[in-house]
């Protein structure tokens, strides 16, 4: 077969185990996703959800286990990941403009000293437009709402211009509209073959939002298209005595006709 017609997953993880003072928080994941897919992760408190990207992005240790992006080592395709971190994990009183956050977006482009041109400020220009806030370039970070903090990174992510894009939790703090606003968004990259996986914690909106389904408890309980893995035996697995009323997501799944679908009984964990 030709060589260049191969198409390689986005996110290939093999036998990955993560622990913090050797004591493992992700135990033995495998897992493989296409490109161009919008990617929920799901899995309750402290299941690992953070580590995984983390780990993914190389930015922990990993006792064992390997990734691969594209076929290749992380340290290979760097320019090629995006990252949006939790929004409480950032210094927002750090002195920046919204302009400065999302021309940082380039510095992996520019190279080492080299200053943003006028070809950069017209892609921040650009992204911070699809997030609605080009009326705030010159606002300080710290006198943004908690809405147009996220929108902000989400701007500097899509001035990357990467290929694959994690975030953790986009949608914690933001309004109904803002939210429609960035799953929109984030449709539309998927459409252009991004690869954009999303830390979420809202079970109401899973079938709605994603095309494929992580779901996870410090272990891989599943993964695969959402239509397939989002049933009530995983979120059992997946949530156990922590989702307290199992028959609210039920009653989503039956409305959403997915096959291979039971009815969920009303059952309080
Ligand atoms: N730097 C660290 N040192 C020690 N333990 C850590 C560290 N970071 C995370 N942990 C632990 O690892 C486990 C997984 O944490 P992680 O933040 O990945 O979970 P999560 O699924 O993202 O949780 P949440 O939904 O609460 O954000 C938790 O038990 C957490 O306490």
């Amino acid at each position: 077969m030709d060589n260049e017609n191969i198409v390689y997953p986005a996110l290939e993880v093999h036998d990955l185990t993560v622990a913090f003072d050797r004591k493992p928080v992700l135990w033995n994941i495998d897992l493989t996703l296409p490109e161009g897919k919008l990617v929920g992760i799901v899995g309750p408190n402290g299941a690992g959800k953070s580590t995984l990207i983390k780990a993914v992005m190389g930015l922990l240790p990993l006792s064992s286990g390997y990734v691969k992006l594209f076929d290749q080592p992380i340290n290979d395709v760097r320019k090629r990941i995006s990252y949006v971190p939790q929004r409480e994990s950032v210094d927002w009183d750090f002195p920046a403009s919204v302009l400065d956050v999302v021309l940082m977006g380039r510095y992996s482009k520019l190279g080492l000293f080299k200053r943003p041109r006028k070809a950069d400020y017209d892609v921040a220009l650009d992204c911070l437009k699809k997030v609605g806030m080009e009326a705030y370039i010159n606002r300080q970070i710290s006198q943004l709402s908690g809405g147009q903090q996220q929108r902000t990174f989400l701007a500097r992510a899509l001035a990357q211009q990467a290929d694959i894009y994690f975030m953790d939790e986009p949608f914690a703090g933001v309004d109904a509209a803002t939210e429609k606003a960035i799953i929109n968004l984030l449709r539309t990259m998927t459409e252009a073959k991004k690869t954009v996986i999303v830390v979420h914690h809202d079970l109401q909106s899973v079938t709605q939002y994603f095309d494929w389904l992580l779901m996870l408890n410090t272990r891989l309980i599943a993964c695969g298209p959402t239509s397939t893995v989002f049933t009530q035996q995983n979120l059992q697995e997946t949530y156990g005595g922590k989702l307290t009323l199992l028959s609210d997501v039920g009653d989503l799944i039956r409305r959403e006709n997915f096959p291979n679908r039971e009815g969920v009984t009303r059952k309080v964990l």
